[in-house]
């Protein structure tokens, strides 16, 4: 894991590790023994720690942090570095993280390739950099540095970290050479102030204002995260002696170590990677199918969607043919995406001549033939099954055999989409949350005929948009919208029930979420449910009135109609669960007008209101979306339980901190979850999707605990085998 060798009088100790030279416990080991007999080895003046392959260590292998502690921890490998009689060089390239870094600044010396990022990312996994990284970076770095880097995670680019005197020289070329060089020009011995426990903390004199200046962010950025605070407590414990700060600093990480936060964050670290490797079935999987390459696109429609889409292709230096049939609405959504890469450029996330490029990618028409050439199709028009037919069987005409056809349906079942067209194996839901310029989800849909090329493709696509794309099978509402409508509905009955917008609002957001559902459904606007809703009445041979209160024997509740019909359509208009200074404006205020309607409503009704706890407020929003997620297992529609969880955390912004609905199921325990739901079902008879999922019941009355690993396999073993 690291291997020892000697160059002239330098000792190299070469971490190899792959893929990102973790340091796992060998490595640890690796390097304490190479320091030791480098060391004792009289021919070696100086040492070089660097990294095989793509980068330097990134960091901590997080995958040990859930297991018993082997060999020499990375505080005792960095003080045996920093201590060595021989100066130490860390020789710098790929990213250079969290438990990375620290050996940097253990060593005495740190040189880089240009190309090089550091920086400490621990707090996106609940932690601190706990190696006397919270004391070492301030060193050099200065205080109000040291707090920005360590609580937003970022990674810093070898010049900007030369600048703050993280790193001390930046290289060309090749990097052992240049640091052999470098090794060559250092005196024998290590001076006093190359050992950074032995130099004061920069900003010392403004460390309080930088303090408070720094919690207000964290604050107002990360609130409910509780690993930015004790970073930014253990950057400041850098004021005090070396000693006593490093106690403070490991206090503070065995808090975080021990949290259920940090726990959490972990399991997201890799519930996000396993979402983005697919399986269908022994022929349609990852490593069987491989993608085509998309070198142009169409998008079809150009609403808020499809030029939020459009925005996503360009920024990923994709050519886009957007197709809308009215002339007016065509210059609106030109104009839209112009106004969204402006404002990038606004707050400098590109340049104006990067924008200018995306521009010049773009090819406005007003014709579907115009399509007749690309690699991949985007429709993104109106949520309405016979408009979408009526295009993707245009397409199927138009376009060239091996044009990939995907619809942005939110909830249609892409199979019927797909019988449209003689091509239904180059069919695919790709599902972009609102705003799709800013939103991470790419729900990737697959229907029966759906080819495993066409998965590839997609799911490729999505990684090269940035996107997080997440695969699931076809269904009605997939499997975000699916599990939403569940959240969604039990928010209006609790309306119905007790509870006013704001109430609701302040229960969920204080559980982590950025909005409540009204909050939301103001920022969506009322009108895009109402349609929804009727659409779904025509389909199925029904109708639906603000007097509704069953729908085929299902609960309904019609107070979202009554605010739709009284023109209340969110914050578009000024007006819809809240009130706002104008239409547009992003502030909520609480409207008396609501809370009377709300009254009337529940009087008509003969609806008695009684007060709701916050526990029920979660309960009944989060395990009606549970239950509604092992179903999805169950189905097959979700083929894991991380992928429902990264759904939710980039779909609808879940807290972090709580892993994900399903994870969050697990912390709390399947068996409560499960007796929780039964209440729920004998409570409220009249809405079904409170019936137990099968699955959550074998799992929850097994009377093991089940890791989630192992939930989408009992979905097809029977329970004597659970
Ligand atoms: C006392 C405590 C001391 C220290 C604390 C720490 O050091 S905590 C760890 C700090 N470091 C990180 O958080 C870095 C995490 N990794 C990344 O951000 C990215 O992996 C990276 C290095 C930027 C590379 O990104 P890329 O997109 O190129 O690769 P990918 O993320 O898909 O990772 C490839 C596979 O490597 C696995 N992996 C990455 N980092 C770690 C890690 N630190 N520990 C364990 N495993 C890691 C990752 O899961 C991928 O595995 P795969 O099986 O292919 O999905």
């Amino acid at each position: 894991m690291v291997d020892y060798r000697t160059v002239k009088s330098v000792a190299v100790l070469e971490v190899n590790n792959p893929p990102v030279n973790a340091l796992s416990y060998n490595v640890r080991q690796g390097l304490q023994d190479g320091i030791e007999r480098a060391n004792k080895d009289k021919e070696i003046k100086s040492i070089i720690i660097i990294g095989k392959g793509r980068t330097y260590p990134a960091g901590a292998d997080i995958s040990e942090f859930s297991k018993p502690h082997k060999g020499p921890n990375l505080i005792e490998v960095g003080l045996g570095i920093e201590s060595s009689r021989k100066p130490v060089i860390s020789a710098i390239h790929g990213t250079c993280l969290g438990g990375g870094l620290e050996i940097a600044l253990f060593s005495h010396y740190r040189i880089a390739l240009e190309s090089a990022k550091v920086g400490f990312p621990e707090v996106a996994l609940g932690l601190l950099p706990g190696a006397h990284g919270t004391q070492r970076l301030p060193r050099v770095a200065g205080m109000a540095f040291a707090m920005e880097i360590i609580t937003s995670g970022r990674h810093v680019s070898a010049r900007e970290a030369l600048q703050h005197g993280i790193l001390d020289k930046l290289v060309k070329g090749n990097l052992l050479s240049e640091s052999l060089d470098f090794a060559a020009s250092l005196p024998f011995s290590v001076p006093h102030n190359r050992r950074l426990r032995n130099v004061p903390a920069k900003g010392a004199e403004n460390a309080d204002r930088i303090f408070e200046v720094a919690l207000n962010k964290v604050k107002q950025k990360q609130n409910g995260f509780i690993a930015p605070i004790n970073c930014l407590k253990a950057v400041k414990a850098a004021l005090l002696p070396y000693e006593e700060g490093a106690k403070i600093e490991r206090e503070l990480f065995m808090e975080l170590l021990t949290s259920g936060q940090a726990k959490a964050q972990q399991y997201v670290f890799f519930a996000e990677r396993a979402a983005t490797r697919w399986y269908v079935s022994n022929e349609k999987n990852q490593k069987k199918c491989s993608a085509v390459p998309v070198k142009t696109t169409g998008v079809i429609g150009a609403g808020t969607m499809g030029s939020g889409i459009v925005v996503t292709l360009l920024r990923a230096g994709l050519p886009v043919i957007l197709v809308e049939q009215d002339s007016q609405n065509l210059e609106r959504g030109v104009n839209m995406i112009k106004g969204i890469l402006q404002g990038s450029v606004n707050l400098k996330r590109m340049t104006s001549q990067q924008m200018n490029k995306c521009l010049q990618q773009l090819t406005p028409a007003q014709s579907l033939d115009s399509l007749h050439n690309v690699d991949l199709v985007i429709e993104a028009v109106f949520e309405n099954l016979k408009l979408k037919e009526e295009i993707f069987g245009k397409l199927d005409e138009i376009c060239k055999q091996q044009t990939i056809l995907c619809s942005n349906t939110s909830t249609l079942d892409i199979d019927k989409i797909a019988r449209a067209t003689k091509r239904p194996d180059k069919v695919i839901g790709t599902h972009f949350f609102a705003p799709a310029f800013v939103m991470p989800l790419l729900e990737n849909v697959y229907g029966t005929k759906t080819s495993g090329e066409t998965i590839a493709t997609v799911m490729n696509l999505g990684k090269t948009i940035r996107k997080i794309p997440v695969l699931v099978k076809t269904c009605h509402g997939f499997v975000a919208n699916r599990m939403l409508a569940r959240y969604q509905t039990e928010a209006s009955f609790l309306l119905e029930e007790g509870c006013l917008p704001h109430e609701y609002d302040q229960v969920m957001e204080e559980f982590g979420f950025p909005m409540g559902a009204f909050k939301v459904g103001d920022l969506s606007g009322l009108d895009i449910g109402y349609r929804i809703r009727q659409e779904l009445a025509k389909a199925n041979g029904y109708t639906v009135t603000t007097d509704t209160r069953y729908i085929q024997g299902e609960r309904f509740s019609s107070l979202a109609d009554k605010l739709y019909e009284l023109g209340r359509l969110g914050r578009k208009t000024g007006k819809g669960w809240y009130k706002y200074d104008r239409p547009g404006a992003k502030e909520a205020f609480v409207d008396p007008d609501v809370t009377d309607i709300i009254l009337k409503h529940c009087k008509d009704a003969g609806i008695i209101r009684r007060k709701i706890s916050t526990q029920e407020i979660v309960e009944r929003s989060m395990y009606s979306s549970i239950n509604e997620g092992f179903r999805c297992l169950e189905d097959g529609v979700a083929s894991k339980p991380e992928d429902i969880d990264v759904i939710w955390l980039h779909g609808f912004g879940f807290p972090r901190y709580r892993g994900g609905p399903m994870y969050y199921a697990s912390t709390i325990g399947l068996a409560e979850v499960y007796d929780r739901i039964c209440y729920y079902h004998k409570t409220f008879p009249e809405s079904s999707y409170w019936v137990p999922s099968d699955l959550l019941r074998k799992l929850a009355t097994s009377g093991r605990n089940i890791p989630m690993s192992d939930w989408s396999t009992a979905a097809t073993v029977n329970k004597s085998r659970l």
